[in-house]
């Protein structure tokens, strides 16, 4: 990967519409230009080695976005300029500060599906709940329109900003046709599909949610109860044991916790679990390992075809690239891919913010809405708009 001694918030600074940035926990990567493309994450590979064959770049690095369909077109592209700086988390200086301003307003707010949709929704999924179908995860989306073209840069540096140990991204996809002109899918992810570094894999699986609170007492009273809760932990494990179960064939050594830990974001406390694998095949690309996981059931359920079946009938839009993946990877596989989660999709004057939660026994309708809302927070802050829409 080439490397440019650069500050993660010169890359921010740098980001415009049109362009693809990454910022994780390892590094910060900004790519201008494309040199190739593919809508087939599988194809991947074989695009990095056809660019460097053909002499256009000597250490070439994909970069881009997986939807949530499985037949739905991908979208990721070999730069032709590819910046990199350290994480963000090493760098929160001055610039923090600077870089955060609220978008201007006002907002018009339409719900897809309305609050009360949802919570019928999530109460037909419970009763759908059997041997069949352990766990599905419903989400809903909102659509927000302002007074002018949406500052995508901006959006960006806020969320990175509020959010540095996470994988905030912003990635340039082809125009809808119904809504012309650029269109970049932006969030700040808490969870890590897979990392492929040398010999080694990790993923960091997550599910189980409480809203975060700004009064302490509270705030930590949810993250113990996160803790102790069986059905969280239910609802954790079956994403835990799908992980670990797509990773094992390509792992000589699989480490899985047994106890989740807590994780927290600007917005939410999650349980998470770090599963650990050393590969059979260090050559064996990224990308493969993101396929063989994707999706998860901390996006998707348990099993995986009766929970996307649950899903369509049950909810009333397309998910788009929410629920995907976004990352990258190197001509040797290594690479980072998160869940696209805490995301929004641009384009124009508009945006689609998109939560979900996981279903399983017990789970609570008017619950399951409060948490959709607390993580629209995670995009609704960015915007600048600190009020429930
Ligand atoms: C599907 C989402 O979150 C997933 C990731 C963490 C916790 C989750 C949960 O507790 O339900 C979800 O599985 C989302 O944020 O839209």
């Amino acid at each position: 990967m080439p490397h440019h001694p650069t500050s993660p918030s010169s890359l921010l600074a740098a980001y415009a519409p049109g362009m693809s940035l990454i910022a994780t926990p390892e590094r910060t990567l900004l790519g201008e230009g494309a040199l190739d493309t593919t809508d087939d994450l599988a194809r991947v590979p074989e695009m990095l080695r056809g660019v460097r064959d053909a002499g256009w770049h000597r250490d070439p690095v994909a970069i881009g976005a997986v939807p949530f369909a499985p037949d739905a077109p991908a979208h990721l592209t070999v730069p032709a300029a590819v910046h990199t700086a350290p994480p963000l988390a090493s760098a929160r200086d001055a610039a923090e500060a600077a870089e955060r301003r609220a978008l201007p307003g006002p907002w018009k707010a339409e719900a897809l599906p309305e609050p009360e949709e949802h919570r019928t929704a999530v109460q037909r999924a419970v009763q759908s709940l059997g041997p069949d179908l352990e766990k599905v995860v419903l989400a809903r989306s909102l659509r927000l329109v302002g007074p002018g073209p949406v500052d995508a840069a901006q959006v960006l540096r806020n969320l990175a900003w509020r959010d540095p140990a996470g994988f905030t991204f912003a990635m340039n996809l082809p125009p809808r046709t119904e809504l012309p002109g650029p269109r970049t899918f932006i969030g700040a992810s808490p969870e890590l599909l897979v990392a492929k570094r040398g010999g080694r894999a990790l993923s960091n699986p997550l599910a189980g949610s409480r809203p975060r609170s700004a009064d302490a007492t509270k705030d930590q009273h949810n993250a113990v109860e996160l803790l102790g809760s069986a059905k969280d932990r239910r609802e954790h494990a079956l994403v835990v044991d799908a992980v670990a179960e797509g990773l094992r064939p390509f792992c000589t050594r699989l480490d899985v916790p047994g106890e989740p830990e807590l994780i927290r974001t600007a917005t939410m406390w999650h349980l998470s679990t770090r599963v650990t694998g050393e590969l059979a095949d260090p050559d064996t690309p990224s990308v493969e390992l993101a396929r063989a996981l994707h999706p998860t059931p901390a996006v998707c359920g348990t099993p995986t075809g009766a929970a996307r079946d649950a899903i369509s009938r049950l909810e009333p839009f397309d998910r788009g690239f929410y629920t995907g993946a976004v990352g990258y990877t190197d001509a040797s596989g290594d690479g980072e891919w998160a869940v696209a989660i805490r995301c929004a999709d641009i384009s124009g004057d508009g945006l689609d913010l998109y939560a979900g939660g996981g279903i399983v026994e017990g789970s609570d309708p008017a619950e399951e809405l409060d948490e959709t809302s607390a993580k629209l927070r995670t995009l609704l802050l960015a915007l600048g708009i600190n009020r429930a829409l």
